[in-house]
């Protein structure tokens, strides 16, 4: 649906945008719109207020002071209403400001309701309205409004709202709204360039109008053709919902403010940058029922099979719709254009951060078998070792070495962590993050004698897996609240790995179990013989050392363990990681 809108109208639907920001809300609340128009100073709204005897400041004041307004659910229904009336009042279908005022208070009546007490009394304001000039568009500059027949004085003439988005304006027109940038005049030679600039076209009297600061109004004189503008405003709103989602997903399912600031900053920068396409020319070309594509689907659109998998979606959704805008946005500004790029790069960074940390925490969600590894105890035949656990069915495996030099632990450590890598699989150091961190591994674990969480989560970053050894049931609280991705939980039974002199045993395993939400792995002795009484104390994964270190046939031990393991549910668990961790064998 095309809507002809007033440069006031035109310029109060940015405005009310920038309300929006200025107020901190995330949506364009029916209030911002009042604002919106009442920075108009000398349009049609304030002449109407002036003959009602309101004032635009007071107004201001209250509209300020009320609770939170319902949003606008589209601008494209609030400017179908404000047409619709001045089709029916005026016979004309260009959106004026005091008709956009009109539709404003027409769309939810508990805000109409709660806004007449302060003089925006809809029936009052509906029959204080004026019509509009018949004078027609292109005259409109230098027809005066028919001020003799209705507007007393000591009134100012009202401004010439008739003409639609005019291909040029008188830069005294109407002033600009307060929290949109000072709007300025620039040569049109500085304008951008579509349609290609051709100097003998160029009136040395046409201007662009654009706001001063960094957001330059990004058309010029002449409109931009309806199929540029329709793939432009498309891939806008694709953008624009897309980083919500991401958004969403940053703070809701990753509980995580760093991405979720990230995110925001790009979703708001890119917000003023969409508002240099004005919202007017984008609706104008909507045109949604005669959308092709709106009735077509693909395959998969409405299947997903994680929160890490519409994290993934939206993420391919947000960078194709930037890299449409940059390829098509070179038709009308290449610096516009520029800096779809640069978004699209920052969407990369941002990509690495979210998927990245996903694998590792998918890996992790899955893991049911994990292996502390001391490659030092099992001389030359270590890879042999490595490669058979792998085999059989290993999730994560753990480099534990308590007297090795720090050189050799580290090499050793690279070379386990490319190995893990390729084959899907976890890694992680035991006691150490300085070597975790130069072993690229994915994280660290930490008993309780060793380095606190908080600052092996500062060495590490927040996307490193930490987890940490419990063995009573306030250790387990204590590690959940201070943020471990994990936790061990043990001794279960006698190890012949490490002595103990007390075993919390199965009556520990299910006190942890049954409060955690997070993986719990129990160790201690672990073997696939007695590993049906850890299941049934409520363990659904475990970490064994030597049954598999000591083992002649250790891929045989791990598919045992695997097997039987697999054969209990783990709780909501669902993947969308295909190729999945090291193949299992078939129980
Ligand atoms: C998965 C897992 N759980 C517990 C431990 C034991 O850690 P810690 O208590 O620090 O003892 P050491 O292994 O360092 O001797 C672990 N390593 N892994
Ligand atoms: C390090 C450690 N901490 C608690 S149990 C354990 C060793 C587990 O190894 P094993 O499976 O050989 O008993
Ligand atoms: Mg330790």
């Amino acid at each position: 649906m095309e809507y002809l809108l007033s440069p006031g109208a035109e310029r109060a639907m940015t405005a009310a945008q920038s309300w929006a920001a200025r107020l901190g809300s995330e949506i364009v609340q029916l209030t911002h719109f009042i604002l919106a128009l009442l920075d108009e100073e000398e349009g049609r709204v304030a002449q109407l207020l002036h003959r009602l005897g309101l004032s635009p400041d007071r107004l201001r004041e209250q509209l300020l002071a009320l609770p939170p307004a319902p949003p606008v659910p589209s601008p494209e229904t609030l400017l179908a209403l404000a047409r619709d009336w001045s089709l029916s009042c005026r016979q004309d279908p260009q959106v004026l400001t005091d008709a956009l005022l009109l539709a404003v208070l027409q769309m939810d009546p508990q805000y109409a309701a709660a806004v007449a007490p302060l003089g925006l009394d809809l029936p009052r304001l509906q029959a204080a309205v004026l019509p509009a000039s018949p004078a027609p568009e292109s005259a409109a500059e230098s027809t005066p409004y028919p001020l003799s027949q209705a507007w007393p004085s000591p009134l100012p003439p009202p401004p010439s709202e008739t003409s639609p988005r005019a291909t040029t304006t008188s830069p005294t027109a109407e002033s600009a709204p307060p929290p949109a940038p000072q709007l300025t005049l620039e040569p049109i030679q500085n304008a951008p360039s579509y349609p290609p600039p051709d100097a003998s076209s160029v009136s040395s009297t046409s201007v662009l109008i654009s706001p001063a600061s960094a957001a330059p109004a990004v058309f010029d004189a002449v409109a931009p053709p309806l199929p540029l503008l329709r793939v432009l405003d498309t891939n806008c709103n694709r953008a624009r919902e897309a980083l919500r989602v991401l958004e969403d997903f940053c703070r809701f399912v990753r509980n995580d403010p760093s991405s979720t600031e990230e995110v925001k900053t790009l979703r708001h920068d890119f917000a003023r940058w969409e508002q240099r396409l004005p919202l007017s020319l984008r609706l104008s070309a909507r045109d949604t029922p005669a959308d092709v594509g709106t009735t077509l689907t693909a395959a998969g659109e409405y299947q997903r099979a994680s929160l890490e998998h519409v994290c993934q979606i939206n993420l391919k959704r947000l960078q194709e719709a930037l890299r449409s805008l940059e390829e098509y946005g070179k038709l009308l500004d290449p610096s516009w254009a520029k800096h779809a790029e640069q978004f699209r790069y920052r969407t990369y960074h941002l990509e690495g951060r979210l998927l990245h940390s996903s694998r590792r925490q998918q890996l992790l969600a899955q893991a049911r078998l994990y292996w502390l590894f001391t490659p030092s105890a099992a001389g030359e035949r270590w890879e042999w070792r490595l490669e058979q656990a792998l085999s059989g069915g290993v999730q994560v495996v753990q480099l534990r070495e308590k007297h090795l030099a720090d050189r050799a632990c580290l090499q050793l450590a690279q070379a386990l962590r490319r190995r893990c890598h390729q084959a899907r699989v976890l890694f992680l150091v035991n006691d150490r993050p300085d070597l975790a961190l130069w072993s690229e591994a994915d994280g660290v674990h930490l008993g309780q004698d060793d380095l606190p969480i908080a600052q092996a989560r500062h060495l590490l970053g927040r996307e490193a897996l930490i987890g940490v050894s419990t063995h009573t049931i306030e250790q387990v609280h204590q590690a959940w609240q201070q943020g471990a991705d994990y936790i061990g939980i043990g001794p279960v039974f006698p190890s012949q790995t490490k002595a103990f002199d007390h075993f919390p045993g199965l009556e520990f395993v299910r006190q942890a179990t049954a409060v955690s939400v997070r993986p719990a792995f129990a160790l201690g002795g672990i073997t696939p013989e007695n590993l049906l009484h850890v299941l049934a104390a409520g363990a659904r994964r475990i970490a064994v050392s030597a049954c598999l270190s000591q083992a002649s046939d250790p891929a045989s031990i791990a598919a045992q363990l695997r097997a039987l393991l697999d054969s209990y549910a783990l709780p909501g668990v669902n993947s969308v990681d295909s190729s999945g961790p090291a193949p299992v064998p078939a129980p």
